[in-house]
């Protein structure tokens, strides 16, 4: 049998076909025709095609192979898979090729089924640690190589030369690798190996966004892997209670602190549970009746749920890992009561807290405490109340001997990737201001505010401002407040208008700018709020805007974390401020008037049921005269939707800037606008001002 090759001589081209040639037929998957109108047979011998044939065979194979390696495979790799066989086929084809869909999904859903098959077979050999493992430390070694082998590709670890020496376990580290983190922060260097190797209790103080999650994560998931293991047959712990307990200050930060451990477990099947207010009690019970080795929780839902008699929560003094994380906050109103019972529970028995290995983390842990001005007459009776407050929470977490205390903490507390500004003007100006600054730069900008009233307000007027802005605070339910941060986190330009309950701790990727629209009350909310930007090492922008009323406050900020230097103002362009605000000023109007007629609305509504409820007869005055309202409320509704529309046309006019002339006309008639530098960052832009200040000065 004679074997040909086609070799082409022309380019492939598509054939116009008509519909109608192909409707009714079975070419529903067509979607392309296409020929070669000059080629070459070429005839090759039976031996070299055979090889040939053996050869791509071989290499399907070998592909085959790599793709059960390959656990996490990405889609371009498999896309690259796929364009490769196409390629593969194509050399055999003949004059007419037929792009045929169908055929190709069903090719690639045959694949992606075969490859989950295999992948879930490797998944099953490949999960060293499990619940009911019996493995020692010999054959866990060994797992770990060929899993390490399989995963990662021998040659990979050594990108982690970093890590050695700090006792991270292998699995760890292959999870930490994953994530591309290379090396430990200084944190992290300068904590784990105490925790790992001395087993010391640590007191850990380091700048926002330095790593400290995993700081004392590492060292207890590796005390979970070290326990399971060294038991070495069926772990017995349904009678233990859970083995690490995690402290958290508010809902996000624990969910957070859940996914940071997951995925730095993601190797070993180790099980953490959150308990957390907001959330279904039920469903927590649920998940805590599957004896989970890790709780991480807030105060409050935790002692609830104790109190309840929940089964594993029983056995808190068991607890052989303990954490307080944001320590300096758990220790404030409204956590300290719980928390001090729950370390109570926890330290009941003297013989486990001996053993018993404690962390105590934040930010602003060694921070002098610094009150509010209401509160500085307060301190003179309970003197620095915190201070002893912190002193009696290391006492009663049962911190043994000498603690490794390490405070990596700067003088001026804010991270040095952060660059600050701030902004002087009056309070009704804030509105504007922030406004302009959300205009010219784009990025995710988080706003903080003092009260949930001031969020309510902003929101309406940055919502008529087609800002979309999303709220977040303690008020709004607690399946909201998560669906508002992960809107906040998927596009590249959002707008977070939060209270304090997003001050602390929540590491959301690249956060552009964070915006002081209150001024903070205490010197710690002024660093953990600046502390959701620049984070990992990343640029950052904080401004602060002061209103005359915040000067005090302001002052004490800046003294303490500038030693008395001021910050610089941020530049602004004076005529686009002028500019922006009609529509600020229209929005706030809309607003106000919105506010009116919601008001009258819930008066009336509210003297209605109350009148119903006691079953009395309302006097026509006091409601007002039915008609004559019902006009005046459609008045001020059609007022109200002008004004709506007459915002949204001015802010579909461009801003121009000052030196913009309509005069100057292109060839075709056209006005030509400038195209607005949306690439300028307001850190450039800040730099470059304070920079040329300088300059002016000398
Ligand atoms: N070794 C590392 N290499 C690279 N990135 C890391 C490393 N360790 C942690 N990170 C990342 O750095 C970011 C900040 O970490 P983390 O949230 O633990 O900071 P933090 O110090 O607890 O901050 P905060 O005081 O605001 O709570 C996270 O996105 C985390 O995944």
């Amino acid at each position: 049998m004679a074997f040909v090759h086609v070799k082409p001589k022309s380019q492939w081209k598509t054939v116009d076909i008509s519909a109608s040639l192909i409707s009714g037929t079975n070419f529903n998957d067509l979607i392309e025709l296409q020929e070669l109108s000059d080629y070459e047979l070429e005839e090759i011998d039976k031996g070299a095609y055979a090889e040939e044939s053996t050869r791509k065979k071989k290499s399907k194979k070998k592909r085959q192979d790599q793709d059960l390696l390959e656990e996490d495979c990405d889609t371009k790799s498999e896309d690259h898979q796929l364009n490769a066989s196409e390629d593969e086929e194509e050399e055999f084809q003949p004059e007419l090729k037929l792009n045929v869909k169908g055929a190709e999904n069903k090719k690639r859903q045959e694949k992606d089924r075969q490859k989950k098959k295999k992948r879930k077979k490797k998944q099953k050999k490949g999960n060293v640690l499990s619940v009911d493992s019996d493995i020692t430390a010999d054959n866990e070694l060994s797992v770990m190589k060929t899993n390490h082998e399989e995963s990662s590709g021998i040659n990979k670890m050594k990108d982690m030369e970093a890590w050695d020496g700090l006792g991270v376990p292998d699995l760890v580290l292959a999870a930490l690798q994953d994530q591309g983190f290379t090396a430990p922060t200084p944190i992290q260097t300068l904590t784990i190996p105490h925790a790992i190797r001395d087993r010391l209790d640590i007191i850990g103080a380091a700048e926002t966004g330095s790593g400290k999650t995993l700081a004392f994560g590492i060292p207890v998931l590796n005390h979970i892997i070290k326990k399971l293991n060294l038991t070495g047959e069926k772990v017995t712990r349904d009678l233990q209670g859970p083995l690490a307990l995690i402290l958290e200050p508010t809902r996000e930060l624990a969910i957070q602190v859940m996914k940071h451990l997951n995925a730095a477990a993601k190797h070993l099947q180790i099980k953490a549970v959150t308990v957390i207010g907001g959330m279904s009690v039920q469903k927590q019970a649920r998940l805590l009746a599957h004896r989970p080795e890790i709780i991480i929780a807030t105060p409050g839902r935790l002692w609830e749920l104790i109190e309840e008699g929940q089964e594993h929560l029983q056995k808190l003094n068991a607890v052989e890992q303990l954490v307080v994380d944001e320590a300096d906050r758990m220790v404030e109103k409204g956590h300290f009561e719980e928390l001090s019972k729950i370390l109570a529970l926890v330290n009941s028995d003297e013989v486990k807290r001996k053993t018993r290995q404690t962390y105590i983390f934040s930010a602003t842990l060694t921070m002098e405490q610094v009150q509010p001005n209401r509160q500085i007459k307060k301190r003179k009776v309970e003197k620095n109340a915190l201070k002893h407050k912190l002193d009696q929470l290391v006492e009663q977490m049962g911190i043994k001997g000498k603690p490794k205390v390490v405070d990596l903490t700067r003088k001026e507390a804010v991270v040095h990737t952060l660059t600050e500004a701030k902004i002087n003007c009056q309070a009704d100006e804030k509105d504007l201001y922030l406004y302009y600054l959300l205009h010219q730069y784009g990025g995710r900008t988080l706003v903080f505010c003092n009260s949930k009233d001031c969020i309510r307000r902003l929101v309406s007027i940055f919502t008529l401002l087609n800002c979309n802005p999303l709220p977040l605070h303690a008020d709004m339910h607690q399946s909201q407040r998560l669906k508002n941060l992960d809107r906040f986190t998927e596009k590249t330009k959002s707008l977070l208008l939060a209270s304090d309950v997003a001050a602390r701790g929540l590491d959301i990727p690249n956060v552009d700018h964070v915006i002081h629209y209150q001024v903070p009350r205490t010197v710690e909310n002024y660093v953990h709020r600046s502390g959701r930007t620049a984070r990992a090492s990343k640029e950052g922008l904080s401004v602060i805007l002061v209103s005359p009323e915040d000067i005090s406050n302001f002052r004490k900020i800046v003294n303490h974390i500038k030693q008395g230097s001021d910050l610089p103002d941020f530049p602004m362009e004076i005529d686009t401020l002028h500019h922006l605000k009609s529509h600020v000023a229209l929005a706030c109007e809309i607003d106000k008037q919105e506010h009116r007629l919601m008001k009258q609305k819930r008066n009336k509504n509210w003297m209605q049921k109350a009148a119903e409820e006691m079953d009395i007869e309302l006097d026509r005055d006091l409601l007002g005269d039915d008609e004559d309202e019902d006009r005046k409320e459609n008045q001020l509704k059609q007022q109200l939707k002008r004004l709506k529309a007459q915002l949204q046309v001015i802010l579909k006019q461009p801003v121009l800037p000052s030196k913009f002339s309509s005069r100057y006309l292109t060839k075709t008639g056209h006005l030509v606008l400038p195209v607005q530098n949306t690439s300028s960052s307001a850190v450039a832009d800040l730099k470059t001002t304070v920079k040329k200040r300088k300059h002016q000065e000398i």
